[in-house]
């Protein structure tokens, strides 16, 4: 591997107990580029993506967010990156203002930058009109839109995001596609996003890895992949993978 990734993980494992959640797992994500993560229910993904973080210890292995180790230099990490989690829970009683600048505080950001970056986002994702609102009251996607805004309260140049997608109307998801397109395109953020919505992966990566019962079955170019598997679709890509291993 170069140092040019903006994302490595090697032999990446982790055992909950007698549980393998993610066994030896290795691939890479290059800078300014949006890469899905895909894998059935309890593949893996999620706990892949908090130990990118910093938030579960790896069990052995290693990984590297922009080049920094991130079992040990887990703060500088954590700055430099965005994260949704899959079931974010808000804050009930802040108002989506309030928890931006909450957020943004927790990064140490000056005053002035996060008012203007909490009024950037409120405006980016339509939520203006119920920025002063209790977090109680929003509906999944709305509360999804939060969710997106405090993972880019920090100008993060990496984003990881687990099942950004999901609870999303057709529009808000095509909204957010778009976004995360976006920013990978005109800011060089790199996007790590997990899905098990093939055709968000189809549409926005042209690399993705899958996990399969904490392996990893597939990694690299996806016209590749379905080429050597002989699928035309993603979802037949998916599926090819799937029962080859299940064979
Ligand atoms: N804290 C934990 N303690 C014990 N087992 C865990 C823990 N976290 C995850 N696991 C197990 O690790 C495996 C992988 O879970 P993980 O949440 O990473 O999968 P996932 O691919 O994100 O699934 P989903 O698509 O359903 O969100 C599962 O078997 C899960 O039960």
């Amino acid at each position: 591997m170069t140092k040019t990734h903006a994302i490595e993980l090697s032999g990446l494992t982790k055992r909950f107990g007698g549980v393998t959640a993610v066994d030896d797992v290795t691939f890479f994500v290059e800078p300014g580029e949006v890469f899905g993560f895909m894998g059935h229910n309890g593949a893996g993904k999620t706990t892949t993506l908090r130990m990118l973080l910093g938030l579960t210890p790896l069990t052995s292995g290693s990984a590297r967010v922009l080049g920094r180790e991130v079992g040990q230099e887990t703060l500088e990490v954590r700055r430099t990156a965005g994260y949704l989690p899959a079931h974010y829970t808000l804050p009930p009683d802040m108002t989506a203002r309030q928890f931006l600048q909450y957020v943004g505080a927790m990064f140490a950001l000056p005053r002035d930058v996060i008012t203007e970056r909490a009024e950037a986002l409120l405006r980016r994702f339509d939520l203006v009109r119920d920025a002063d609102r209790a977090l109680r009251g929003f509906s999944t996607g709305m509360a999804q839109k939060v969710g997106l805004a405090q993972a880019l309260i920090n100008e993060p140049r990496v984003l990881l995001l687990d099942e950004p997608t999901s609870g999303l109307d057709p529009l808000g998801r095509h909204e957010l596609l778009e976004l995360l397109r976006e920013l990978a395109r005109d800011r060089g953020v790199t996007v790590l996003f997990s899905s098990h919505i093939l055709s968000d992966v189809e549409a926005l990566c042209r690399h993705v890895a899958v996990l399969h019962r904490a392996r990893l079955v597939a990694f690299g170019d996806v016209e590749e992949l379905k080429d050597r598997h002989g699928a035309r679709t993603m979802d037949d890509l998916y599926l090819a993978l799937v029962r080859k291993e299940a064979a």
